[in-house]
């Protein structure tokens, strides 16, 4: 397989789910998106396709062209050019960080650098240790194996993973009962990418199988300018650079946010007729509710009842999540993150705090008695 057909495949607003990532691997066929030309994207007739193709054409395909995460990004070229070097295949790798940091390409990065196969799957996908071995026993040599929220998976594949990932080797149960037998099944060298947003939920055996564990962190403001500098001529978009700045700082230090929003900006100078400037970004992302330090509803929310009905915390992160009505996965992986990030959350082992900073950015002092969700 060509390296490029390792890039051909998108799904949706680029984002990959448990649902359409059993096992899947990827071919030329699924090639076409990623090959289209920067002109063809803007083509209103295939738009759905442009969508596609842009999505496929914004992830970057090498190292260098990844912005952002030195730290990572060295690390990260030192194992893949050792293992070139020695021609071995390269170390497991674990990637784990909020959503939308750029897990999934740098996966697909892994196996473009080193010109490998890549096939993907994700936790929720693997239920059995049976849907597993399927993957597991179809391996071609030397291929990346990617499996996305890592930390969904079975306790049953979890094993069975410990022993593959060590001696390429898995032991196949045959047969029930007292007459039930082992047999070992020989396995090709891979290397297993896996990607998490919560890394404390994986069994310390599985973690320790890893030979590198990338952390990734939020972007800075100026990193999030090249990437949106980068994708707005894939989007066929002229705008201005100040306004790709104000993007950039609302989009919660977050590559996947920063091109969402840019997509909502040429929405809206192309239904308005206008420009692409500072004053678009501001109406589309009021229109949005994204405020001026890129907080969304969502994170308003949270941030408003822990000050508002618990009058700054602590409060529990389960009680937290049902009041506001998300899972408390969805409020630890992705809200708590940047609140935590910017200063306004701190997480102690009595509860979630509000800080000062929260305080007055809502322009409360604390404490405050009386107050409502309508007085913020
Ligand atoms: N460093 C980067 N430079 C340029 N674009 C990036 C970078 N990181 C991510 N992106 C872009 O952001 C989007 C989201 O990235 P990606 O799907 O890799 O994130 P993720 O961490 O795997 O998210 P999730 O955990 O939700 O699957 C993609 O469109 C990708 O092209």
């Amino acid at each position: 397989m060509s390296p490029e057909a390792v890039f051909g495949r998108t799904s949706g607003d680029g984002d990959l789910n448990g649902s359409d990532l059993n096992g899947s691997e990827l071919n030329g066929s699924e090639l076409n998106d990623s090959e289209q030309s920067a002109e063809d994207l803007t083509n209103p007739i295939i738009l759905g396709d442009a969508e596609l193709a842009y999505e496929g054409a914004l992830r970057p395909q090498s190292l260098a062209e990844f912005v952002g995460q030195e730290k990572v990004r060295g690390q990260l070229q030192l194992l893949l050019t050792a293992a070139t070097m020695q021609q071995r295949t390269p170390d497991h790798i674990l990637l784990a960080g909020p959503p939308g940091l750029g897990k999934t390409t740098l996966a697909m990065i892994v196996a473009y650098e080193g010109s490998r196969p890549l096939r993907m799957s994700s936790g929720p996908a693997i239920q059995h240790a049976g849907d597993l071995a399927a993957v597991l026993s179809s391996l071609m040599p030397g291929e990346v194996l990617f499996i996305d929220e890592i930390h969904r998976m079975a306790r049953s594949a979890e094993e069975m993973l410990y022993l593959a990932m060590e001696d390429f080797r898995i032991d196949i149960m045959v047969g029930k009962g007292a007459g039930a037998t082992s047999v070992p099944l020989e396995l090709a060298p891979f290397t297993l990418v896996g990607a998490t947003t919560r890394a404390g939920l994986l069994p310390n055996p599985l973690r320790d199988r890893f030979g590198f564990t990338a952390h990734l962190e939020f972007y800075a403001e100026h990193e999030l300018e090249q990437v949106l500098t980068r994708a707005a001529p894939l989007l066929g978009l002229s705008i201005e650079k100040r306004a790709l700045a104000e993007i950039a700082g609302r989009s919660r230090g977050t590559p996947r946010i920063a091109n969402r929003l840019l997509r909502r900006v040429r929405d809206y100078a192309l239904v308005h007729g206008g420009e692409a400037n500072l004053e678009a970004v501001h109406a589309a992302l009021e229109l949005y509710d994204v405020d001026p330090i890129g907080l969304d509803r969502l994170d308003r929310e949270v941030m408003k009842i822990i000050l508002t009905r618990f009058g700054g915390g602590p409060v529990g992160l389960n009680t937290l999540a049902v009041s506001v009505g998300e899972e408390a996965e969805t409020v630890e992986a992705v809200v708590e993150p940047f609140l935590v990030r910017i200063g306004f959350l701190t997480r102690t082992p009595r509860g979630r705090v509000a800080t000062p900073s929260a305080w007055s950015h809502f322009g409360l002092s604390h404490p405050q008695a009386g107050l409502t969700l309508d007085d913020l």
